[in-house]
């Protein structure tokens, strides 16, 4: 991923917590702290803290203080005063290499006008439906290559059917997904053969999380005398100097096509560098910082919504049934189809209600107070927003622990009574997720096609996935599942009609149809 660290509140730097002692006396009076303490699942934890002090707690994480808030109405009060610069974190070792290397910073590291600015730049072409669109096709090839890649797996490893570890093959998807909207270009992430350059740079998005949580341990000042630092540093270098070989290689294509006098048909970094309105290390920063964003919050998705869909075999035949009434035979999905889906897209969204992979968001009031219920909050507060916790509460929720896609059905009874903040799951307002059209299209096309595709059973062995909150929300274990092809399915069975037929003489056939009436007229 991507927004690891983005909400883990470590990152939060100690004065940002400087909330004035005499308003938390007030507030917390009676109120006992709550010590970070690691368990397996940090959502459910935060569930079991909102049962005994209701929707608005103080916890302390080591020298943090961080204000929990786990109700619909107050994350609505907290996001709705945020001021024109929302802060999540000020992440000073993402920082603190930027500026070591005089880079610049991109969308999740930037602060106040500058970010602004940034989001300015970079949103129309992430967000607005007609652009996005336009990035059907190259998902598509995507999405093309990831079902040959499932059968392939299925055939060498999986005994004909099964698909073992389905979010580290999804990461590839997705990570190929991003790379063809951002870079226009193919990383080959699911050849035979995964190029080395390609492999490296996904080892080095795993070491740069992984240091990540363990640098930010540390006093700033330690950090150049830390070894991990220095492999933290090395991890950034090797990402930026990929990323920057391929916004050279599209500037290159450019110049070739202006000597040429050729159109510039292009998508994402073509208009970035055509618009010159950001400079080249802005660019590379931007570009860098999606990447790191958009990769395992989608696989993680993905991931959670096949393994809902082989265990809820009815919303699968649903969900099935829609994909080929507006898609028949070999017809692929594409944006105006996916828009005649509403099931598909209910599936997703409840996938994300049940599976909120950013289980929790970090806030800091920079610009004014803030008021919460009914306390007043000084500025710099950080706030925890509870997402997982909220939309798990049965009085937001219906039945919260089973997978109802229909909630999110227009003119349904269920999607009038909910209230819009009870799931947020790519955050609110000015400062939310700036891929989350992209996400949700090539979330789109590949479950639509996955799901014409394959018959998707659960592993036999019947293992049961829990999550894990690493940053995000990740299965604990691998998720395996069982691929089952329906177009063989369909010639198998239209296969089993036909010799049945060859094997009957035509009198005994009439029997047949007789003994047919009489079992009818019987019954
Ligand atoms: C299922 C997929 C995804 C989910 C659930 C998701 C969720 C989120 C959430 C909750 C935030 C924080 C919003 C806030 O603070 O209010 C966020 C921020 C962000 N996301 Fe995503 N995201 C997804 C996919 C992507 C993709 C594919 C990209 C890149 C193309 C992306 C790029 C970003 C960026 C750059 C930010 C930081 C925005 C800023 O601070 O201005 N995300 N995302």
């Amino acid at each position: 991923m991507s927004h690891s660290l983005l909400h883990d509140l470590y990152v939060v730097c100690k004065e940002s917590c400087n909330l004035s002692s005499h308003l938390l006396a007030h507030v917390w009076l009676n109120r006992p702290n709550i010590s970070h303490q690691r368990r397996n699942h940090r959502g459910e934890r935060v569930i079991e803290h909102s049962k005994i002090y209701g929707p608005l707690w103080k916890s302390t994480y080591g020298p943090l203080v961080v204000v929990n808030v786990a109700s619909p109405e107050l994350i609505e009060q907290v996001l709705r005063q945020e001021g024109r610069h929302p802060l999540r974190t000020d992440m000073p070792h993402w920082r603190t290499y930027r500026e070591l290397r005089n880079q610049a910073h991109g969308p999740l590291t930037e602060m106040g006008p500058k970010w602004q600015r940034i989001r300015s730049i970079l949103n129309p072409q992430m967000l607005k439906p007609r652009h996005v669109s336009a990035y059907s096709d190259a998902i598509n090839e995507v999405v093309t290559d990831f079902i040959r890649h499932v059968a392939r797996l299925r055939e060498t490893n999986g005994g004909g059917v099964m698909v073992n570890d389905l979010a580290g093959e999804l990461y590839k998807f997705a990570f190929e997904g991003i790379s063809s909207v951002l870079f226009e270009n193919r990383m080959g992430c699911m050849n035979e053969v995964v190029p080395e350059e390609t492999q490296k740079f996904i080892f080095c998005v795993g070491d740069m999380f992984r240091l990540s949580s363990v640098v930010i341990l540390f006093p700033k000042s330690s950090w150049p005398y830390l070894p991990f630092w220095k492999q933290f540093v090395e991890a950034w270098d090797y990402l930026f100097k990929v990323t920057e070989k391929l916004v050279q290689k599209k500037m290159d294509e450019i110049q070739d096509k202006v000597h040429l006098q050729q159109s510039m048909e292009g998508a994402y970094l073509t208009h970035l560098l055509l618009s010159e309105q950001m400079t080249m290390t802005e660019i590379l920063a931007s570009i860098t910082e999606l990447l790191l964003a958009g990769v395992d919050t989608t696989s993680n998705t993905v991931s959670w919504s096949l393994y809902l869909m082989a265990r809820n075999p009815e919303i699968q035949e649903q969900l099935y049934q829609e994909v080929i009434r507006v898609c028949p035979g070999d017809k692929v999905p594409n944006s105006d189809d996916i828009a005649g889906m509403p099931y598909l897209k209910a599936v997703i969204r409840e996938t994300l209600r049940l599976y909120p992979v950013v289980p929790g968001n970090a806030r800091v009031t920079v610009e004014n107070e803030i008021v919460v219920g009914d306390y007043v909050f000084p500025k710099k507060t950080l706030f925890h927003l509870c997402h997982y916790c909220v939309s798990h509460d049965e009085n937001v929720f219906p039945e919260p622990l089973s997978f109802q896609p229909q909630r999110w059905l227009r003119g349904t009874e269920d999607k009038s009574k909910q209230h819009p903040f009870g799931s947020v799951p790519f955050g609110f307002g000015i400062r939310a997720c700036l891929g989350r059209r992209v996400a949700e299209l090539e979330m789109h096309l590949l479950l639509s096609r996955l799901i014409k595709h394959y018959e998707l059973r659960p592993d036999p062995a019947g293992t049961q996935v829990m999550p894990i909150t690493r940053t995000l929300l990740c299965p604990a274990k691998p998720i395996n599942l069982q691929f089952v092809d329906r177009g063989a399915k369909q010639t198998a069975r239209a296969a089993a009609g036909a010799s049945l037929f060859n094997a009957l003489h035509f009198d005994q056939l009439i029997n047949l149809t007789i003994l047919v009436d009489i079992y009818w007229n019987l019954f």
